[in-house]
């Protein structure tokens, strides 16, 4: 039974230019709990009119909000965010509710949302131009920033409050309006920022979230001329789909797609802490993570040291619930999430490899999953080259630095890597070989908001964080001026 502080966070309406409403059709989609397959709540599925009519509404309130200064957009902005942590626990237990993680991790994750709309309401501020010495005799260039205008965004299931604040809160602070459609598994968390975002007086059209069939929704945000810019957070088949979708009207896009990390542990690096690095990059959110090590590359004289100690480390996770108390890996987010899992570990069980720990489901059943982990892996196993998405780690050895760049550039994801190692010269040379957007060097966590995230090869386009990611929902005019 979910019980808030705030019963008005749990709104089952899509919020559309300032409205709560419901499915012009009647229709609605069934969200569930994950960890008890329970229907916690249903909510609208929106018709292609109603997106339509959702971005006119944008298209009409967001000349004003560009209008704005900066400061003024700030101002709203930065009551969001307190507003946000001021319901931190409610919002943590929606999320755990619909998504499954444990509360100390949404507690977590609506803490770096958050974060977000803090750091983007005070870049916003920040969207200076440039002046170029013209080649021709009293004039000047002038290059000035302005916003793209109605943006959409298509966000996935596993981090259902920070992948909608990553793209909203810069768009907003550029001066941009945003029609959101959540992931259809976790939508009660992006209307409860939706009656947040009201509160704190961001006007009427300006963040819209619609509920709904994705191709149906996705389908009208994509093709409508209207929307300018298309951000998106989702696997790499999904990604490259809505790109093709977006070519008629030529749309400005974000693409945050899959990834297949390496996580390489060199013979130098501090055992103990590439172990908990791997903890925190592996096990976090069961495994679901775009982020995640998915392969780790172990140099051959610590490879049985280093599984050892994970064997032993991942005895401590406690599966279960995730509004228990202690524990600290939720289930998995529906069954086919844990049908692929399986099918991963027999193949590599088939073609050789051991199972140190786990490799199958939990006794308390439903999509609960052993945290495993794999030895003698080869990188021909299916494990090897697709996403996992859930908490398993595959172990493979290495002899040299150049077998492990290679093995670890062996893929067409370029997301996120891992480095532990000791020696600076290593750790240089390997960073700057590896295919990635995102390096994280003797550390397991490498997201906040001040850092360009984002990826290379087929893990899509574009970067969110930093002075980056608001450069993303604004185009570039110059003015050749004659003085
Ligand atoms: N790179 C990143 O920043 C990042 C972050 C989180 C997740 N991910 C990736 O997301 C994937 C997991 O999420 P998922 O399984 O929800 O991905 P998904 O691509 O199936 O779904 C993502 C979103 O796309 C929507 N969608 C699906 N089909 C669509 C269609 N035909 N038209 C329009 N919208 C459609 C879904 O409803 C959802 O909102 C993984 O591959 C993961 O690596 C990437």
């Amino acid at each position: 039974m979910l019980t808030l502080n705030n019963p008005a966070l749990l709104r089952t309406e899509c919020y559309l230019n300032g409205e709560w409403v419901t499915a012009d059709t009647g229709d609605t989609l069934s969200v569930t709990n994950p960890a008890t397959g329970k229907i916690i709540a249903t909510v609208p599925a929106c018709s292609a009119a109603q997106t339509r009519a959702a971005i006119d509404g944008a298209a009409l309130a967001q000349p004003d909000w560009r209008k704005r200064t900066a400061a003024a957009r700030a101002k709203v902005l930065h009551a969001w965010h307190q507003l946000i942590l001021a319901h931190q626990e409610d919002l943590a237990q929606l999320m755990t509710a619909e998504q499954g993680k444990p509360l100390a991790e949404a507690r977590g994750e609506i803490a770096y949302a958050a974060a977000f709309i803090q750091w983007f309401a005070e870049e916003g501020k920040r969207t200076y131009g440039d002046v170029i010495p013209s080649p021709f005799p009293n004039s000047r260039i002038v290059v000035i920033k302005e916003p793209v205008g109605v943006c959409a965004a298509i966000t996935p299931w596993n981090f259902p409050t920070a992948m909608i604040t990553r793209k909203v809160a810069p768009a907003l602070a550029a001066g941009c309006a945003m029609v959101v459609k959540p992931a259809e598994q976790t939508p009660l968390s992006a209307l409860a920022l939706a009656v947040l975002a009201e509160q704190a007086g961001i006007p009427a059209g300006i963040f819209n979230v619609i509920t709904g069939d994705p191709r149906v929704i996705g389908g009208e945000l994509t093709a409508n001329e209207k929307v300018r810019k298309l951000s998106f957070t989702g696997s790499t088949a999904v990604g490259r789909l809505l790109m093709q979708q977006c070519a008629p009207t030529l749309k400005k896009l974000s693409l945050e797609l899959g990834g297949n990390a390496p996580f390489i542990v060199f013979d130098d690096a501090d055992l103990d802490a590439a172990v908990a690095g791997a903890m925190a990059s592996k096990y976090r959110n069961s495994g679901q993570t775009c982020v995640c090590a998915n392969r780790f590359l172990v140099q051959a004289s610590v490879y049985n040291a280093f599984a050892e100690k994970l064997a032993q480390a991942v005895t401590t996770l406690k599966v279960g619930h995730g509004t228990e108390v202690d524990v600290t890996q939720g289930p998995l987010i529906d069954e086919a999430a844990l049908c692929k899992v399986e099918s991963l570990i027999a193949d590599a069980v088939a073609g050789g490899a051991n199972i140190l720990n786990g490799g199958r489901r939990h006794a308390l059943g439903g999509t609960f999953y052993v945290p495993t982990v794999l030895t003698n892996v080869l990188p021909t196993m299916r494990v090897a080259k697709e996403e996992i998405f859930g908490p398993v780690a595959p172990l493979f050895k290495f002899e040299t630095e150049a077998e492990a760049i290679q093995m670890a550039n062996d893929t067409e994801f370029g997301l996120a890597a891992y480095v532990y190692a000791r020696d600076i010269g290593r750790v240089w040379r390997v960073s700057e070989a590896l295919e990635y957007g995102m390096v994280g060097i003797n550390s397991g966590v490498i997201s906040t908001e001040v850092a360009p995230f984002g990826g290379q090869k087929s893990s899509g386009l574009g970067r969110e964080g930093s002075k980056y990611g608001i450069d993303e929902y604004m185009e570039i005019k110059y003015l050749h001026m004659g003085l």
